[in-house]
């Protein structure tokens, strides 16, 4: 978070579920300097507050009433299968307050979490991923009509804290995000798991290939983000014609893979929209 020249000019935030996602953007946020009393939690599950408070020094209660004393931000951090009950907790406040309301649930809409909150509240919706625990993350952000310059500010700063932000003009955009960046860092994942498992089976111990595949995907996106080069540029500068690394790009190509991660972020988009829809009236 950007350091104000006095600390108290930053807003009180307040987090509305402190699980995954919640603990990666507070990690992020504290490690660059915000003030961990000007962060408040909202966490039902007592190891998890006890955790919060244990590793970011930050006050954290059992309900999101608690929480929300004071605070002008809200981050609303839990499922978005619950959201509308939470939110529902929050209505008398929401409507006294006018706080800014900013959402990280997949599919979940503005208008829906305005009307939930009341109607007629500021509502920013963002999709951070979990990288932002490391400040390495990236936020796609879209605010409704009801916020003013100053709360998409605050909402900007706060996830500016934790890796780039991109603002999204249009909010049906939002479930694309969410299936690219949001949900994308599973996708390494998987890759990793499946060239060290790749690895080991071709004989190297296993510490060795979680190794080689943790750092050469560093690596890779590294190029990706520092070098002004395309992916596809920086991929024919690995493959030697009838070397090694042909034979591999052959048989992902020949194996579908370009179509199946379309297939799998088509996916992964509609369970956005779905899970706006199964919330509707
Ligand atoms: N995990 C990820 O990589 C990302 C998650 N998201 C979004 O973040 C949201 C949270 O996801 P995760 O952190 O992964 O889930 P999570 O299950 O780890 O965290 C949700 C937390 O909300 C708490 N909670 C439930 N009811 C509550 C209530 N009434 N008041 C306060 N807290 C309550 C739960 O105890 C839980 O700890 C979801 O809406 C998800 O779509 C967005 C981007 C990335
Ligand atoms: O899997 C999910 O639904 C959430 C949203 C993006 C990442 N995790």
């Amino acid at each position: 978070m950007t350091s104000p020249a006095n600390p108290t000019d930053s807003p009180v935030v307040a987090f509305i579920g402190g699980g995954n996602m919640a603990r990666s953007l507070i990690g992020g946020m504290i490690a660059r300097g915000a003030d961990p009393a000007r962060v408040r939690v909202a966490e039902p599950v007592a190891a998890l507050r006890e955790a919060l408070k244990t590793d970011f020094d930050v006050p954290c209660f059992a309900t999101a009433a608690e929480a929300v004393e004071g605070a002008s931000v809200w981050l609303l951090a839990v499922k978005p299968q619950v959201m509308r009950t939470v939110c529902g907790e929050l209505t008398p406040v929401a409507q006294t307050n006018r706080p800014v309301a900013i959402s990280v649930a997949a599919g979940i809409t503005s208008s829906q979490l305005s009307n939930w909150l009341g109607g007629d509240v500021a509502v920013v919706r963002a999709m951070p991923n979990t990288p932002a625990l490391l400040g390495a993350g990236i936020t796609g952000l879209f605010a409704n009509e009801r916020t003013d310059a100053t709360q998409r500010e605050q909402a900007a700063t706060l996830l500016d804290a934790v890796g780039p932000t991109v603002w999204i003009s249009d909010e049906a955009q939002m479930d694309a995000v969410t299936a690219v960046s949001g949900s994308g860092p599973a996708y390494v994942f998987l890759l990793a798991e499946a060239m060290q498992d790749a690895g080991v089976k071709q004989g190297l111990p296993s510490d060795t290939a979680r190794q080689l595949a943790s750092q050469t995907l560093l690596g890779a996106a590294k190029m990706l983000t520092e070098l002004d080069e395309t992916a596809a540029e920086l991929r024919r500068k690995v493959t030697s014609p009838g070397g090694t690394t042909q034979a591999a790009i052959e048989t992902f190509e020949a194996g579908g893979l370009r179509e199946l991660v379309d297939r799998a972020i088509t996916a992964a988009t509609e369970r956005g929209r779905e899970l706006s829809a199964a919330n509707d009236d």
